[in-house]
C-alpha cells in the first residue's frame, strides 16, 4: 500500500516523557485517526512530522520525501494546529495575505469559496471568530493550496456537534478521490468511529495499536461479571480491570474470550472505552 506518511523509530526525550521509538504508516487515500490520552505524545509526533521540532532519532517520510532533507514537502500539507499563530487583530483578509506567500499554489478563489461555505466574512477579525469559526478558517486555509495531505491536531475539540459533523464531512470529501490523505488527532472518538479508516493508538509514548479501525473494535470486547466469576478468570488476559462492590469490568481480546462462561456479559466496545481501559491497564 502507498503511504502518505512513514514514521520509523521516532524517538524524542523530554525531562518527564519519552516518545519511545515509534513506527507507523499513514496510508494514502484514507483517514487515519491518532488517539491516546492526554500527554501520550500525539502533538510531539505531529510536530516531528511537520519539522516543528527535531526528533532525537528516527526517520520520517512524508509524501515520499525524507523530512530531514528539506522543508519543501510542507507545501503539500494542509496543517490545522492551535490557532495561536493567528494575530488577534488580523482580519480574515489579513490571514490570507499572511499565508498565501508561503504557498506557490495558493488559490484565492478556493479560499473564498470555503469562507462562503463556512459563512465567515472576510472583514471579521480573528478575535471576533468563535472557536468553531477559527477552526473552519484554518481548514479553509489548509484546503486552499492544493494540499495532498491534511494533518490536524484536535480539529474538532471545543466544537458543537453540528460544526463537528461539517468538518468530518469535509475530511471525507477530501479523501474521496483516493489521492488525498488525512491524519488527525482527536479526543472525540465518536467522530473517528464515523469517519476513520485506520487508527494509531498511543499511550505513554508507545503504540498500543496500529491498523484498521474496524479491526480494532472487532478485536476487543468489554467483559463484565460478578466477583466469583472474576476469580475463575486468567486476570493476565484482562486489560484495565476495574472491580466494584458487586463485580468487575475489563477489556479482553476476543480470541481470549471464546472459552469463557456464558454467565459473563460480553459486549462490543467503543473507542472511548478502549482508550480508558487501555490507559488504566498501562498505569
Ligand atoms: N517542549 C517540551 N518540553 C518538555 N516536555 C514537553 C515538551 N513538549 C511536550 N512535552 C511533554 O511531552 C509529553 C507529551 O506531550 P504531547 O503534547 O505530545 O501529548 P499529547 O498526546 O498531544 O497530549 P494532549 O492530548 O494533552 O494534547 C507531555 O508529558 C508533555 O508535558
Amino acid at each position: 500500500m502507498d503511504n502518505a506518511i512513514k514514521v520509523n523509530g521516532l524517538k524524542k526525550k523530554y525531562k518527564q516523557f519519552l516518545l519511545d521509538s515509534i513506527s507507523f504508516d499513514v496510508p494514502k487515500g484514507y483517514i487515519t485517526g491518532f488517539i491516546g490520552p492526554n500527554g501520550s505524545g500525539k502533538t510531539t509526533t505531529i510536530k516531528s512530522i511537520l519539522s516543528y521540532i527535531r526528533p532525537d532519532e528516527g526517520k520520517i517520510q512524508v509524501l515520499d520525501e525524507e523530512v530531514k532533507e528539506s522543508n519543501a514537502y510542507l507545501e503539500k500539507i494542509g496543517v490545522v494546529m492551535d490557532a495561536a499563530f493567528l494575530v488577534k487583530d488580523w482580519s480574515v483578509k489579513d490571514v490570507e495575505k499572511s499565508l498565501a506567500p508561503f504557498y506557490s499554489n495558493w488559490d484565492s478563489a478556493v479560499f473564498h469559496e470555503y469562507l462562503e461555505r463556512f459563512r465567515i466574512h472576510e472583514t471579521l477579525k480573528v478575535k471576533e471568530l468563535s472557536r468553531g469559526m477559527t477552526v473552519k478558517l484554518m481548514i479553509a486555509a489548509a484546503l486552499s493550496h492544493g494540499a495532498e495531505l491534511l494533518v490536524l491536531d484536535e480539529p474538532t475539540s471545543g466544537l458543537d456537534p453540528v460544526a463537528r459533523e461539517e468538518i468530518c464531512e469535509i475530511l471525507q470529501e477530501f479523501v474521496r478521490d483516493e489521492r488525498h490523505s488525512v491524519f488527525f488527532s482527536t479526543h472525540i472518538t465518536s467522530d473517528l468511529e464515523e469517519i476513520a479508516d485506520y487508527i494509531i493508538f498511543l499511550i505513554n509514548g508507545k503504540i498500543v495499536y496500529k491498523g484498521e479501525k474496524d479491526q480494532l473494535m472487532e478485536n476487543y470486547l468489554l467483559i463484565k461479571g460478578g466477583k466469583k466469576e472474576l476469580q475463575s478468570l486468567d486476570q493476565e488476559k484482562l486489560i484495565g480491570l476495574r472491580t466494584h462492590a458487586t463485580g468487575f469490568e475489563a477489556v479482553i481480546l476476543k480470541e481470549d474470550a471464546t472459552h469463557l462462561k456464558e454467565q459473563l456479559i460480553m459486549e462490543p466496545i467503543s473507542l472511548e472505552k478502549l482508550i480508558i481501559f487501555f490507559n488504566r491497564g498501562a498505569l
